[in-house]
Parts: C-alpha cells; structure tokens; sequence
C-alpha cells in the first residue's frame, strides 16, 4: 500500500475550516480530530462540524473519536458521510458492534489505541477493522513530542497485520514530523497523521510532499 499523509486539522485555522480543507489539495484524506471533554481533557468539534466539512471537501474525512461512548456517538459519522471512523479501545465497551455499525453505514472502520494500550489482546478483532490507529502521543492536543517508546509497538502491530494477510492499514497520530516519520514508516506505518507539521509550515503543500517523500524511502 503507497503512504498516506492525513493531515489533521487540529492544527489548522477553525474559523476558516473550508479554506484549510483547501489548502492541502494533495492530502489523501483530512483528520479530524473529535474530543469531548471526557475522555480527553479537550474539546474541538462534533457533528455539526463535520457534516459542513463533508460538503466543503472532497478530500475523504478520516474522524479519530476521542470521546466517551462512541458506541452511541460512533456510527453517526459515518451516516454524516465520513470516510473512515476511529474510535477508541479504551473507551468503547461494545467493539465489534460498533465497528461493524460503521462499515455497515459504508465508512472503514479504525481502532486506535493509546500510547500505554498493548496491541497484542486486539489481534482477534484485526478482520473487524480497516485501520489500527497506534497513538504516538497521549490524546488530546496537537503539538506534542513524538513518543519514541511507541516504536516497538508499531513493528509488533505490522507483523500482526501481516500475519492476518496485510489487509488492515496502520496509522500513527502524534509529534509525526519529517524527521520522525521515518522512524515511523521504518516500524511500519503506512498512514501517518500530521498536523503542525503540516499547517504550521508556510507551505502546507511542500510539507505533505517532504513527508511523503520521507516515509516513502523508508517503506522502499
Ligand atoms: O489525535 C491527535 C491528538 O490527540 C492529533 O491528531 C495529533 O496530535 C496531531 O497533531 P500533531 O501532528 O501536531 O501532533
Ligand atoms: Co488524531
């Protein structure tokens, strides 16, 4: 599978969402990042916000819910049209229910799990999902330093993946820049969430393409 750059919006301007969808034409998805003041100590956006996205971009949305229950909050973004839905494993109680919720509505459904989480009692719910989302920071704010500890992890989450026939994409989110992606993509990521590396650089555009081009030669 070629990389993938999401850049998340977190660290974009959120009065002028529209146009910051639009200024990262060559993203091959847009992150969104859902916190609700419970399971994370923050608060971004919510529906509303990404059903105005939806119609704003035709960039695919790639929605990480940082909430409490997404077992109830969970599938309506997928009904809002976005293209891929991850919830939390800490946070969900009803897992494959939920992630087959989101395929049925016609998103791929993501499980992401936090830097502390251990991927290895997730192996069993691999064929329930589309991607497996390995934060590299603790949820809940953007600009945060890469956590190297994470690395052994990602490697230990590609030899599953590949071990269940290589289907399921595997996402780091966090402190991903063009320095620490390659360690990243080394480990054997192939979907690399970006934010201040992307809308803090004055060229967003050339930001994803060093990015991708960084990850790529690592991954080759
Ligand atoms: O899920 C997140 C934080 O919980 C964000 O997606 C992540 O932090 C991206 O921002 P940055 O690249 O600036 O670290
Ligand atoms: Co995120």
């Amino acid at each position: 599978m070629p990389v993938q750059i999401s850049p998340s919006i977190l660290a974009a301007d959120f009065a002028r969402l529209a146009d910051e969808a639009a200024a990262v034409p060559n993203a091959d998805w847009l992150h969104v990042d859902v916190m609700d003041y419970h399971f994370v100590p923050n608060l971004t956006l919510g529906l509303p916000v990404v059903e105005a996205l939806r119609k704003a971009t035709a960039t695919p949305l790639d929605c990480h819910l940082m909430i409490a229950d997404p077992d109830r909050w969970a599938p309506p973004y997928a009904e809002a049209g976005a293209g891929s839905v991850t919830i939390h494993a800490e946070a969900t109680k009803a897992p494959i229910r939920t992630l087959r919720e989101i395929r049925s509505l016609g998103a791929r459904a993501g499980l992401a799990l936090n830097p502390a989480t251990a991927v290895e009692p997730y192996e069993d719910l691999l064929c329930e999902i589309d991607m497996l989302l390995l934060m590299t920071v603790e949820p809940g704010f953007g600009g945060q330093t890469f956590l190297d500890v994470v690395l052994p992890k990602v490697r230990r989450a590609r030899a599953l993946v590949e071990r269940h026939g290589g289907r399921v994409w595997l996402q780091v989110d966090g402190g991903v820049t063009a320095e620490t992606i390659e360690r990243c993509a080394d480990a054997g990521a192939d979907v690399f969430v970006a934010g201040s590396a992307v809308y803090g650089a004055s060229d967003p555009v050339a930001a994803i393409d060093a990015l991708r081009a960084a990850a790529t030669r690592k991954r080759a």
